[in-house]
């Protein structure tokens, strides 16, 4: 499917986007394309992949560009086949203290990769998206809610011959980077207690791999519009701490107590979408609601749910205990390598 075509990842620095080289580099793929705002990153991947990969990293193109601005992605966008668009503002606690910053490149941003794409004619744009986006209460979770709203409304506004606009939600992706697994590391190196903001605490468990595995997923299937979700087991933050502990060390614990906007539980389908959702094995599919705004059609020949099905979330799926975290832990290159400095 990608044979000789050209893939563009915004925010392709970042962990996801290393993760799709791994898989895409070595295959018949003619080009990708990372666009991103920071030349540093982008130096330093340019010299890893010529030096661990030399014969090819011709295949990888670097484009500096934000995409709160129009000109850089057109900029980037000429020949290019098919689209991951990863680039986002993630951290909870620092789009609690800049909502607008989140605003400009969720939602703004996101409208903008679409809207060059659309122009280009891209045959395909596959959104990263996240379970914080269901029933939001957090800026970042709000802004990424609003730009699933702009994916659906552009997703609408174009034919799937043209443009197949589709997305994704994932829950946490262990050891991405920012995120605890990483810090849990860090801190036991220092001969630290591991800080644990709330032992009951529930988040989903995907590897990087896995979250490839998904827009692959997505890819594939993808009709305009269309939500894609991986079945996913979670944890508690309490077990996760005492399965890092196990690897790492003990060096304690210290508890530290919710951070700004944070949930107690992670929601990856809401009731609502889970009334609508096709179970498609390993993954839930939401197709789009493609009524229009003819709404006398609607309330004549509209129908009522029966029932409400609970939404799937990360305190009612399949629960790892300790031992089943530091399998899935171990399965990850990233504590590979962590532990091999031990
Ligand atoms: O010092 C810390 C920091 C975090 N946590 C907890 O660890 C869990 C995971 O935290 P973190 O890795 O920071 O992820 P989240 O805040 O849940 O958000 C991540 O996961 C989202 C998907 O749910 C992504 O969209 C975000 O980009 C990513 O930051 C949460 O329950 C935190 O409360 C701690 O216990 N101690």
């Amino acid at each position: 499917m990608f044979k000789d075509k050209t893939l563009l990842i915004t925010g392709g620095t970042g962990s996801f986007g290393n993760t799709v080289l791994k898989h895409f580099l070595s295959t018949d793929i003619g080009e990708i394309r990372i666009f991103s705002r920071d030349e540093k990153k982008q130096d330093d991947m340019r010299h890893d992949y010529q030096l661990r990969f030399p014969h090819l990293a011709g295949k990888l193109k670097f484009y500096i560009g934000d995409v709160r601005n129009r000109d850089s992605i057109h900029a980037a966008m000429g020949g290019v086949d098919f689209i991951f668009h990863a680039a986002a503002l993630k951290q909870v606690p620092s789009c609690e203290f800049f909502p607008m910053e989140a605003v400009r490149t969720n939602i703004v941003g996101t409208d903008n990769v679409l809207a060059e794409a659309i122009e280009a004619g891209v045959k395909k744009v596959v959104c990263l998206s996240t379970d914080k986006a269901a029933y939001p209460i957090n800026a970042m979770g709000i802004s990424k809610a609003m730009m699933e709203k702009v994916i659906g409304a552009r997703a609408r506004t174009v034919s799937a011959q043209d443009t197949t606009i589709c997305c994704t939600r994932y829950g946490n992706v262990m050891a991405s980077r920012g995120s605890v697994i990483p810090l849990f590391v860090d801190q036991i190196r220092a001969g630290k207690p591991i800080t644990v903001t709330n032992p009951n605490m529930t988040r989903f468990l995907m590897s990087l791999d896995e979250a490839v595995a998904l827009v692959v997923f997505a890819f594939e299937h993808a009709e305009p519009g269309d939500l894609f979700v991986q079945k996913s087991p979670a944890s508690t933050i309490g077990d996760l701490a005492k399965a890092m502990q196990q690897l790492f060390g003990d060096t304690g614990v210290r508890i530290i107590g919710d951070r700004h906007g944070e949930k107690l539980y992670e929601t990856l389908l809401t009731s609502e979408e889970r009334m609508h959702a096709t179970d498609m094995g390993g993954y839930f599919k939401v197709a789009a609601d493609t009524r229009d705004l003819n709404y006398d059609k609607y309330f004549v020949e509209g129908t009522l749910p029966e029932g409400e099905p609970e939404s799937y979330t990360s305190h009612n799926t399949t629960r790892l205990d300790v031992p089943g975290i530091v399998d899935k832990l171990m399965t990850l290159d990233y504590i590979k390598e962590e532990l091999a400095k031990e």
